[in-house]
C-alpha cells in the first residue's frame, strides 16, 4: 500500500490555490520557504525523533532532551543559522526544553531591563550559551501577585553587594504556613540553568521598595555544582507522559547570597554605591516587560498548537467512517475507499462533527493572523519605548494580556475537543493528541493565569468607559469606545442570511457587544463607594466584558486581513469563508450577550445561524486543502491519525505491536502474579 494517497479525492476537491495559501498561513514567501526548508531538515533527521517521548523514563527523557539541545546547538553553529532559521529549528524539534527559558524569557530579560553596560557583558555570554538562564519570577507562595513576593534583595553599602535572601518562618514579612517559601517553577532552573533573573523585593537602608530583578549565579562554571547558599533541584513529574517534563522546572532557595551590585537590572531604577534608590524617567511597569514579549509570542504559538491538533482531527475525520449505506459509496471515492469503505459515510460530513471542528480550524487562521498583529504591535510599542514614548505601552499590556488568556484558553479547549472529534483512537498516545494537550495546557497558567489577565484588560476597560467624555479620545483596539453614544443606540440591520457576510456589519455587531457589556460594568462598580470592592465583586461580569473586547479584537484582525491583496486562485474567497466561520461561530456560542445586549433580535440569531450552515458547506470539500495549507510534516505532526497519507489503520496496527509490552507474548509478571492466581482459581474449581 506504500505509496498510495487515501486523501487524494480530498485534496482533488479544493477549490483554491494550496500552494498560494500556504505562503499566507507562513506570512511570507520568504518565510514559508525558511520553515519548509527546517521542518524537513528536523524530519529526516533521526536525531530528532520523537515517538517514544511518552514510554520513556523521566531520567532518561531528560537527558534526551539535553542531548538533542546540544545536537540542536551544534547544527545552529555549524550551519551558521541565523535567528529566525534557529527558532523555526526549535519549533519543529518541538520539544520544551531549557533553551526556550534562556532564548525565551532570560535574554529578553537582559535586553528589556539592563543597562547598555550591564548588556555588554552579559548578552555575549548568553548569546554564545557560555552561560544558561532562566527567569526565577513564581515562588511557592506567589505567582499571579508579583507584587506580594518576599525573596529580598538587601543592599548591603559595606560590601557594596545584595543580599539575596529567600524568606522562611523566621522571617518576619512570612505569612505562610510552610517552613521555606522558596521560588518554585522555574523552567530550566531544576537542573540546567547556570544563572538566573532572581525577582525579589529591593531593601536599601532598611526600606522596602518593591519588586526588581537580579541576575544570580546559581552553579559553579566548572562542576555545575550550586554555588554556597544555593539550593536548587527538580520540583517533580509534572501531568502527562513525556509532554512538558522534558523541562526542568524547578526549586530554588538562596540563603544570604551575596551578589555584587551591578548585578541588579538597573535599566528602570538604580542603587547607587551609597546605596541611594534612584527611579530612571522610563515606567515602573517595564519591570513586566518580559511579560509582555513572551504574552506575545504566546499568542502566536497558539495557532500553531490548535493548527496542529486541527489538522490531525481534519484528515482523521475524512479518513474515518462510520455507518451510512452498505449499497454503493459515492463516486469520488478513491479505488480502495471504493472497494473497502463501500457507502460508508465520512464522518467529516456529520454536521455535528462539522459544528464542532470547523470553527476550530476557523480559529486556527484567526489566530494566525491575529498573532501576526500583535507581533506588529509588540515591535512599534519597543520602538517607541527606545525613545521614550510610553504612550501605547497600556495598550500593549492589555492586547498582550487579553489575548494571550483569549488564545490559550480556547487552543487547550480546542486540542481536547479535537481528541474526542477522533472518537477512541484519539486517546492513544500514538494521535499526538494527548501529549499535545499535555505539553499545551499549562499555557493556560504560565506567564499569567488567563482569569488573571483578563481581569488586567477589564481595569484597562474600566478606566477607558470613565474617561469617556473627558476630552481623551480613545484609539487604536479601544478607538470604538469613542463611537459609544452610537453603539449603545444602534441596532442591526440585518434581513437576510447573507447579510451576515457584511465585514462593517458584523464589526459593529461586535463592537456594540463589548461596548455595551462594559459601560454595563461600569454602570454597576458606580454604585459600589469602595471601587476595589465593587471590582472584585463585580469580578465574574468583568471578565465577559474583557472575553468580548478580545474577541472583537481578533475578528476585527481577520477584517483586516482580508482587506489586503491576498494573491492565488480562490485563496481570498475561502479566507472569507472560513472568517464568517469565525465570527458566526462565537456570535453563535455567545448569542445570549449579543440579545442581552439588545443589539440583535432573535430573528437575526437565527439567520447568522443559517449562513454558519451555509459557510460549513463551502469549506467542506475544502477542509483537507486547509490542513494541508499549514505544511506541516508526519514528523511535526506526531500522529498517526493525523498522517499525510491517511493511511491510518495499518500504521495504528504496526504501532501497537511495537509497543514494550508486546516484546514477549507473555508478560513480565505473569510467573509471579497471574499463573499462582489461575492456578488457584483452579484448584478452588476443582475443589
Ligand atoms: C530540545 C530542542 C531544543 C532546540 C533548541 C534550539 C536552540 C534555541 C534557539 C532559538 C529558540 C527560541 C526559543 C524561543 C521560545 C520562546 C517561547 C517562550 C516560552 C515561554 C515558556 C513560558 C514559561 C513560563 C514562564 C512564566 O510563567 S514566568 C512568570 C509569569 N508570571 C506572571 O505572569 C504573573 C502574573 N502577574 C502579573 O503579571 C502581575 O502581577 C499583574 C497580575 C499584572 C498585577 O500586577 P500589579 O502590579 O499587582 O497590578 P496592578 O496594580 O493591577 O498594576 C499596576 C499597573 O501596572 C500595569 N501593568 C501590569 N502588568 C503590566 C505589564 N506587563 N506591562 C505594562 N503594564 C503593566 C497595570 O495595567 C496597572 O496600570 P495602571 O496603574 O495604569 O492601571
Ligand atoms: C509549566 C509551567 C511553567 C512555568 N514556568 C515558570 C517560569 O519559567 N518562571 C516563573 O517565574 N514562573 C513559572 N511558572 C509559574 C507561573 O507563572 C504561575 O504558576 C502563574 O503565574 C500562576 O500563578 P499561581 O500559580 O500563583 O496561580 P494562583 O494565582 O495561585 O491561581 C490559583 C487560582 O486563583 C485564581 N486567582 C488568583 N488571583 C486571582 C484574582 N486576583 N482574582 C481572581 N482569581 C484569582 C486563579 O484564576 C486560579 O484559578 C510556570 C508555571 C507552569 C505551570
Amino acid at each position: 500500500m506504500a505509496g498510495v494517497d487515501y486523501l487524494a479525492d480530498e485534496r482533488n476537491k479544493a477549490e483554491f490555490d494550496v500552494d498560494s495559501m500556504k505562503i499566507v498561513w507562513a506570512g511570507s514567501r520568504h518565510t514559508f520557504e525558511v520553515a519548509d526548508r527546517i521542518s524537513k531538515l528536523v524530519a529526516n533527521d533521526p536525531a530528532f525523533r520523537k515517538d517514544d517521548r511518552p514510554m520513556l523514563p523521566r531520567k532518561e527523557l531528560f537527558k534526551n532532551t539535553l542531548r538533542k539541545a546540544a545536537y540542536a546547538w551544534k547544527l545552529i553553529t555549524e550551519l551558521r543559522l541565523s535567528e529566525e532559521e534557529a527558532s523555526k529549528l526549535r519549533f519543529f524539534v518541538d520539544e520544551p526544553a531549557y533553551t526556550d527559558l534562556h532564548w525565551g524569557m532570560f535574554v529578553p530579560a537582559l535586553k528589556g531591563q539592563c543597562t547598555d553596560e550591564q548588556q555588554s557583558k552579559w548578552l555575549p555570554l548568553a548569546y554564545k550559551m557560555q552561560i544558561i538562564g532562566c527567569y526565577a519570577q513564581t515562588e511557592l507562595g506567589h505567582g499571579s501577585n508579583v507584587q506580594g513576593l518576599e525573596t529580598t534583595a538587601t543592599f548591603d553599602p559595606q560590601t557594596d553587594e545584595f543580599v539575596i535572601h529567600s524568606p522562611t518562618l523566621t522571617s518576619s514579612k512570612c505569612y505562610h504556613t510552610v517552613e521555606v517559601l522558596c521560588t518554585w517553577w522555574p523552567g530550566g532552573l531544576g537542573k540546567v540553568s547556570t544563572h538566573a533573573v532572581v525577582y525579589a523585593r529591593l531593601i536599601t537602608d532598611g526600606k522596602d521598595h518593591g519588586v526588581h530583578g537580579f541576575i544570580v549565579q546559581l552553579r559553579s562554571m566548572e562542576d555545575h555544582k550550586p554555588l554556597p547558599g544555593i539550593t536548587v533541584g527538580d520540583i517533580g513529574m509534572k501531568f502527562g507522559n513525556g509532554a512538558y517534563n522534558t523541562m526542568d522546572n524547578g526549586v530554588l532557595t538562596l540563603d544570604h547570597v551575596r551578589i555584587p551590585r551591578d548585578q541588579m537590572m538597573m535599566r528602570v531604577s538604580q542603587v547607587t554605591r551609597e546605596g541611594k534608590y534612584k527611579q530612571s524617567d522610563v515606567p515602573r511597569q517595564l519591570v513586566y516587560g518580559t511579560m509582555v514579549y513572551v504574552r506575545q509570542k504566546i499568542v502566536a504559538d497558539a495557532s500553531c498548537a490548535l493548527s496542529k491538533a486541527v489538522c490531525i482531527a481534519t484528515r482523521y475525520s475524512a479518513v474515518r467512517r462510520q455507518f451510512g449505506s452498505q449499497n454503493g459509496g459515492p463516486e469520488t471515492q478513491s479505488a480502495h475507499y471504493r472497494k473497502s469503505y463501500t457507502g460508508l459515510i465520512q464522518v467529516i460530513d456529520y454536521k455535528t462533527q462539522q459544528n464542532r471542528l470547523f470553527p476550530l480550524l476557523a480559529s486556527a487562521y484567526a489566530f494566525r493572523f491575529v498573532g501576526e498583529w500583535l507581533k506588529w504591535l509588540y515591535t512599534d510599542v519597543t520602538q517607541r519605548l527606545a525613545v521614550n514614548d510610553f504612550s501605547t505601552l497600556p495598550e500593549a499590556h492589555a492586547c498582550t494580556a487579553g489575548l494571550k488568556s483569549l488564545t490559550t484558553t480556547a487552543t487547550a479547549d480546542g486540542i481536547e475537543e479535537c481528541r474526542k472529534l477522533c472518537g477512541g483512537h484519539g486517546y492513544l498516545c500514538t494521535s499526538g493528541l494527548p501529549e499535545l494537550f499535555a505539553v499545551y495546557v499549562p499555557a493556560c497558567t504560565y506567564e499569567g493565569d488567563n482569569i488573571v489577565l483578563l481581569l488586567q484588560v477589564a481595569r484597562f476597560l474600566m478606566k477607558t468607559v470613565s474617561q469617556i467624555g473627558s476630552g481623551k479620545q480613545p484609539v487604536g483596539t479601544i478607538a470604538y469606545m469613542g463611537r459609544v453614544e452610537h453603539l449603545l443606540k444602534s441596532r442591526c440591520s440585518v434581513q437576510r442570511a447573507e447579510d451576515w457576510l457584511n465585514p462593517s456589519q458584523v464589526l459593529e455587531a461586535f463592537e456594540a457587544r463589548a461596548a455595551r457589556m462594559s459601560v454595563s460594568c461600569a454602570q454597576n462598580l458606580s454604585k459600589f463607594s469602595n471601587p476595589e470592592e465593587g471590582f472584585a465583586e463585580l469580578s465574574a461580569d468583568l471578565v465577559e466584558a474583557a472575553v468580548a473586547h478580545c474577541q472583537l479584537i481578533v475578528v476585527s484582525k481577520f477584517l483586516d486581513k482580508l482587506q489586503q491583496d491576498i494573491p492565488g486562485k480562490g485563496v481570498k474567497q475561502l479566507l472569507q469563508a472560513v472568517c464568517g466561520i469565525y465570527y458566526l461561530s462565537l456570535l453563535h456560542k455567545h448569542q445570549g450577550e449579543f440579545l442581552a445586549t439588545s443589539y440583535i433580535t432573535p430573528k437575526q440569531a437565527a439567520l447568522a445561524s443559517d449562513q454558519l450552515r451555509a459557510l460549513y458547506s463551502k469549506v467542506r470539500p475544502n477542509a483537507i486543502a486547509l490542513v494541508d495549507s499549514f505544511n506541516y510534516t508526519d514528523h511535526f505532526l506526531g500522529s498517526i491519525l493525523g498522517c499525510y497519507d491517511g493511511n491510518v489503520y495499518p500504521k495504528l496496527y504496526e504501532a501497537a505491536k511495537k509497543d514494550p509490552l508486546n516484546d514477549t507474548v507473555v508478560p513480565d509478571g505473569y510467573h509471579e502474579y497471574l499463573k499462582p492466581l489461575l492456578k488457584q482459581q483452579l484448584h478452588s474449581a476443582k475443589l
